[in-house]
């Protein structure tokens, strides 16, 4: 096998040895530059399997060379050499598409394990193909422009080291996220695990974390490995980072920073070699302002983030994972795979899923334990009853003569004691409006404003009610 080539940018020449030797025990040749030029020279003459530069050069600054990498060269891993403690470079350089960073004085295991990381990441494009081989239960599965940008940033941030943190609302997929990160990345044969930080107790949270000697506090009855000890060489996941208790946050921004974790009860501190991905429902910033969560964590568990939006804010992603769970529920239940009526998906589209896609699974999976046939009516839902639902089932049968500009408001229109409730309320919406519209001249989004509602919301609205904005003027 051809020995791996890295190259390394730094104009101090024991820097330059130290890192030679240490990659040549690894099988590694390591050509070193002085300034960024020379790098640039390099980098066009020949194929390098890895690149580790200084952040400060006589020419320029190193974040200089990982733009200029990750344009060029998008397949080859770069890492940064910080100055000790200089946290904001190397979130800087992360951002920039760094894929790791090692800080000075360099500490030799940290390089050795970064050298690992990297020479195991695969190429862009293999990452790319990597998505389609996966079982489709371990997929991001939806159509919507959202969830296909979504697994772009996916397959991008699987091949970098860079801690990330997922916000989204419950059931959003935060966690098959993280799980897709890991499983793509240079880390996918050492071990995931995942955390629900808000499930743990108080007290055993630090314990939990990062284990406890034997006779440490009662109850200590053995020495007990942390989950940073479990994730060594992986991917801890801590979901709900936010309900960690505040001087808990402290020892796990030390545990990051420091990549080393002290067991309770222990004296020294143990190395670990983790990738922390962390999520959590709320916004974290705004829990920084009130002071419920430290600025300093946010900041260091922050330096990727990545928001998975609502299903409701992404409806065109419902028949796809719809049909999906289908199958799942079939496949666990052993019965055959139940379909959905046209007007249950019309129903499923017009819903607000607070609990977003595991609400999506909890509703089919009742609506098939208590459906009479194969095919799933909209009353096997059991949705709960929203004006909004109301509305959507409601036939369009109603019409209402758009009022003049700037006429005083119309009457509502008149109440037809024979219609439903739900034929009666999509009546009151579509006279609003079409009224609104009409006020504001077809402009969606002033009347939106008008309204109180996004446009998109409004759009929504209209399409439901069958109105086009342009035939109401
Ligand atoms: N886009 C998707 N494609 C396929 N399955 C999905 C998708 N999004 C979510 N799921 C499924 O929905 C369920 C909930 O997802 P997950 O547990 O990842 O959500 P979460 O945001 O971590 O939830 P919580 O905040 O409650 O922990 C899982 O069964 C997951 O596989």
């Amino acid at each position: 096998m051809t020995r791996a080539n890295a190259l390394i940018v730094d104009d101090e020449a024991d820097l330059l040895d130290l890192v030679r030797i240490t990659l040549a025990r690894m099988d590694i040749t390591a050509h070193g530059v002085t300034t960024l030029a020379a790098a640039r020279a390099q980098l066009a003459s020949r194929p390098f399997d890895l690149c580790l530069t200084d952040m400060r050069l006589p020419d320029g600054d190193g974040t200089e060379l990982v733009r200029h990498v990750t344009e060029l060269y998008p397949d080859l891993p770069i890492a940064m050499v910080t100055a000790y403690g200089n946290m904001d470079t190397a979130i800087a350089a992360m951002k920039a598409g760094a894929f790791d960073f090692v800080a000075k004085p360099l500490d030799l295991r940290v390089l050795r394990e970064l050298t690992t990381a990297a020479l195991r990441l695969r190429p862009t494009n293999h990452v790319t193909a990597a998505v389609a081989d996966l079982p489709t239960s371990a997929q991001l599965l939806g159509d919507s422009p959202q969830i296909d940008a979504l697994r772009g940033l996916i397959a991008k941030l699987a091949r970098n080291q860079a801690p990330v943190y997922i916000n989204g609302e419950s059931g959003t997929g935060k966690e098959l996220v993280a799980r897709l990160i890991h499983q793509l990345g240079p880390r996918a044969e050492q071990p995931f695990v995942p955390v629900n930080c808000g499930a743990i107790p108080t007290e055993l949270v630090e314990s939990e974390l990062f284990g406890h000697r034997k006779g440490s506090f009662t109850g200590a009855v053995s020495d007990k490995a942390g989950l940073f000890q479990a994730a060594h060489g992986g991917t801890l996941f801590l979901d709900e980072i936010a309900d960690l208790p505040l001087p808990m946050q402290v020892k796990l921004l030390r545990a990051i920073q420091e990549k080393a974790v002290r067991p309770v009860g222990a004296e020294k501190e143990l190395p670990i070699d983790v990738r922390v991905i962390s999520a959590s429902h709320r916004h974290l910033e705004a829990e920084v302002t009130r002071g419920r969560f430290r600025q300093d964590l946010y900041y260091r568990i922050n330096v990727i983030d990545l928001t998975i939006p609502p299903l409701r804010e992404r409806r065109s992603d419902i028949p796809i994972l719809t049909r999906y769970l289908l199958a799942r529920i079939a496949d666990a239940n052993g019965g055959a795979v139940s379909t959905l009526s046209e007007a249950a998906l019309t129903r499923l589209g017009s819903y607000d899923f607070p609990g977003n896609v595991r609400e999506l699974e909890n509703i089919l999976e009742r609506a098939t334990a208590l459906s009479d046939g194969s095919e799933l009516l909209p009353d096997d839902l059991r949705l709960p009853v929203t004006v909004e639902a109301a509305a959507a089932t409601a036939p369009v049968s109603v019409t209402t003569a758009p009022a003049p500009p700037s006429s005083p408001p119309a009457a509502p229109p008149p109440s037809d004691t024979t219609a439903s409730l739900a034929e009666r309320l999509a009546a009151i919406e579509r006279h609003i409006l079409t009224q609104t519209v009409s006020e504001c001249h077809a402009d969606l989004a002033q009347a939106a404003a008008a309204l109180g509602v996004t446009p998109a919301s409004l759009h929504y609205r209209l399409a439901r009610l069958e109105l086009n904005a342009a035939d109401i003027l």
